[in-house]
């Protein structure tokens, strides 16, 4: 069935109204076939006044679980890993229970302590101690292990960033390879996403590229540009730079079957409800959402200093969406900025 047409007059509105709420720009790219809608509002650049426009790169965060996994199964289908395997085979170090499987890794059913929880807990601090660190990856497994499960492995859906890191740190022990590597030549050269990178531990972004700010806990104070940072405290759970046009090859890519063979996909789409009204989802690093038309998409949300993204398609790829608005620690404007999703496959402004 095919769906309504975008509403991109909504879209902007919903960009209005996250910069009302303290965005200073956001943009929105539309893909479908041959067709693609753009909306670009405020600015890239406080400082300059520069406008935003939908061409420019900007860090995605967890959105990068999405390509992590994609490599991952991509070595369960090659037969290098198994998904029910205990992950502690592929680790160089083993995590403390046994009972940890890749599969749970890949689902946030793990129950491994988001190491993050304290490195932000106080906002700009903990990124100002962090922005122009280097972690290597056990370090951020040691930080996570030092506390105990949040479940017993395989019992809950518990969302951390600590999996992502195992499953970088496994890519990198079964293959000898980094991950940046497996990223270019499964991903970004096939597909050729030429605005997509993983540039980890670098601080700067290249090319055309949207500045991000993030709002202090005072909120009465002003935002601070995060925009150069390693982001090496994510890595492999957050650390990929695209931009809106790339997003959306690569999830339409995912959906219709251009990455996966079609059991992996399978195993990647087979989702479960994380929200008591079923209308939020996770599979496989890949969350799914029912809109308000009764549509589901698939794909992943991102918050890292500086930048929201929103980043889905269809289940047959054949219409993708990136939103992205450059501030964060500022959930009003997570939230409103998640509307351009029900405007984008509804064709309605939820509100
Ligand atoms: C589950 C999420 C929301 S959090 C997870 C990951 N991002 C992070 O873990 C960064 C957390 C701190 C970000 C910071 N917030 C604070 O410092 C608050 N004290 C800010 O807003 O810039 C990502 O991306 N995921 C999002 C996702 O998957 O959508």
């Amino acid at each position: 069935p095919s769906l309504p047409a975008p509403d991109v007059a909504a879209v902007a509105a919903v960009h209005r109204t996250a910069l009302s709420q303290g965005a200073p720009g956001a943009l929105t790219r539309i893909d479908e076939g041959p067709r693609s809608y753009h909306v670009a509002t405020g600015e890239a650049d406080t400082a300059a006044h520069t406008p935003m426009d939908t061409g420019r790169r900007f860090r995605v965060g967890s959105v990068s679980k999405t390509f992590t996994t994609v490599v991952l199964l991509q070595l369960v289908a090659e037969g290098t890993i198994d998904l029910d395997a205990p992950a502690n085979r592929y680790l160089p170090e083993p995590l403390p229970d046994e009972r940890i499987t890749v599969r749970h890794l890949l689902s946030h059913r793990s129950g491994l302590y988001d190491y993050t929880n304290d490195m932000f807990y106080n906002t700009v601090p903990g990124f100002e101690a962090v922005r122009n660190k280097v972690f290597s990856y056990q370090e951020l497994l040691d930080l996570s292990t030092a506390k105990p499960l949040n479940n017993a492995p395989g019992a809950a859906y518990s969302y951390s960033n600590t999996n992502f890191v195992a499953l970088g740190a496994i890519i990198e022990q079964v293959t000898g390879t980094p991950v940046a590597t497996h990223y270019g030549q499964r991903i970004f050269t096939p597909l050729r996403l030429k605005n997509t990178s993983y540039v980890h531990p670098r601080t700067t972004l290249s090319g055309t590229y949207a500045r991000g700010y993030l709002r202090q806990d005072d909120t009465t104070l002003p935002l601070v540009d995060s925009t150069e940072q390693t982001v090496s405290w994510a890595q492999s759970a957050g650390a990929v730079i695209s931009n809106a046009k790339d997003l959306n090859r690569f999830f339409s890519a995912l959906l219709s079957g251009k990455l996966l063979p079609e059991e992996q996909l399978r195993e990647m789409t087979t989702m479960v409800p994380v929200t008591a009204d079923g209308k939020q989802s996770y599979g496989l690093g890949l969350r799914g959402r029912t809109l308000s038309c009764g549509t589901t998409v698939y794909g992943h949300t991102g918050t890292v200093q500086g930048y929201y993204t929103y980043a889905f398609t269809t289940s047959d790829g054949r219409r993708s969406m990136a939103s992205l608005a450059n501030t964060s620690n500022n959930g009003t404007v997570n939230t409103t900025l998640g509307a351009t999703l029900d405007a984008s496959f509804c064709g309605t402004d939820p509100a």
